[in-house]
């Protein structure tokens, strides 16, 4: 499976890295690697003779984007010490591995946080005020000539209900503030350091609101953790967002309460089988659909590539690593 080795020896001092990445996916601070770092390349082509060695001398991984880290890959890399993450949410390791292993592993921590509770907002937004609707209707000429049009909901004033308060659930909470919304959270603890009320149920915060914004980590305990029932809570004017991963939320049971009219509505940015999409929501004019989209701009990426950086440096002069995971 190791596809090639693109080794520059610059300097026989300089500890290996390898790139564990998506092919034709080139980030720009990918050339800034290589004249740092021996960089073998697991999806480049075509092999060459010295990987099988100089893979097993390998310190650091660098996983970019959702490329899963099993158990297996670490056994093919017995001197890894250090996981070097790019993505704040970080389901795709296996983190119980890494932990018996006493590997270190780093996210992409609050690099994106903005720009996905932006995101979260604007699907919040395009929902209930039908923008994307209300494109497509001018995009296709019918404007001069249909006069009755669907009625939008207003946000400002809305109850907001955040699933999960971390860096970008209370990053959201702020921005809804601005829209005179309450905001009321669930999240595994209670946070001492916010006013908002906290439900421990995530189907009682449901029923309290119109609005529900997923933001969670995935994790065995939040797989699904927005069912049926939660959704049925939410009932047929609230409106659901998903800028967290996919299996947060029973997505048949989304699809299905959404074709019925038994939910209001939802703006997805991620999907349990990402890129499949059910395309029963293709005709849905209260669905806005994402193609994981939320952390994609210049900024998040400039943000994530200085910290990508300075974590690889850091694991090599011994220096903190910045937004290290806690794997318990
Ligand atoms: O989805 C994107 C991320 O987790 O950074």
């Amino acid at each position: 499976m190791p596809a090639a080795v693109d080794i520059k020896q610059s300097s026989e001092t300089l500890p290996l890295l390898l790139l564990h990445r998506f092919p034709s996916f080139e980030l720009s601070f990918f050339p800034v690697l290589k004249t740092k770092y021996t960089v073998l390349d697991l999806h480049a082509d075509p092999p060459g003779p010295s990987f099988p060695i100089l893979s097993k001398s390998v310190r650091v991984m660098l996983c970019v984007g959702p490329t899963a880290l099993t158990s297996e890959d670490l056994d093919r890399y017995p001197a890894v010490e250090c996981v070097v993450g790019s993505s704040a949410g970080i389901n795709h390791f296996d983190l119980a591995a890494c932990r018996r292993r006493g590997i270190h592993v780093t996210s992409a921590g609050d690099a994106s946080s903005d720009d996905v509770a932006d995101y979260a907002v604007g699907l919040a937004l395009d929902v209930l005020r039908r923008v994307s609707v209300a494109d497509r209707f001018v995009r296709a000429g019918s404007w001069p000539f249909q006069k009755e049009y669907t009625l939008g909901s207003k946000v400002s004033g809305k109850r907001v209900g955040i699933v999960g308060l971390g860096s970008i659930g209370l990053r959201v909470a702020k921005r809804f503030e601005g829209f005179n919304c309450s905001i009321a959270y669930n999240s595994r603890k209670i946070k001492s350091h916010v006013s908002y009320p906290y439900y421990a149920n995530v189907g009682d915060l449901a029923s309290n609101s119109d609005i529900l914004i997923v933001c969670c980590a995935l994790t065995n305990e939040t797989f699904h953790v927005i069912n049926k029932d939660v959704m049925r809570a939410l009932g047929k004017t609230g409106i659901i967002v998903n800028v967290g991963r996919g299996a947060l939320i029973d997505e048949k049971e989304l699809v299905e309460l959404l074709v019925r009219g038994d939910l209001g509505g939802a703006g997805l940015d991620v999907f349990e089988h990402e890129p499949y999409v059910p395309e029963e929501l293709f005709s849905l004019d209260n669905v806005v659909l994402s193609p994981h989209n939320a952390v994609i701009t210049l900024e998040s990426f400039a943000a994530l590539e200085e910290l990508v950086l300075a974590n690889i440096e850091a694991f090599f002069s011994n220096k903190p690593l910045r937004a290290e995971v806690e794997l318990h």
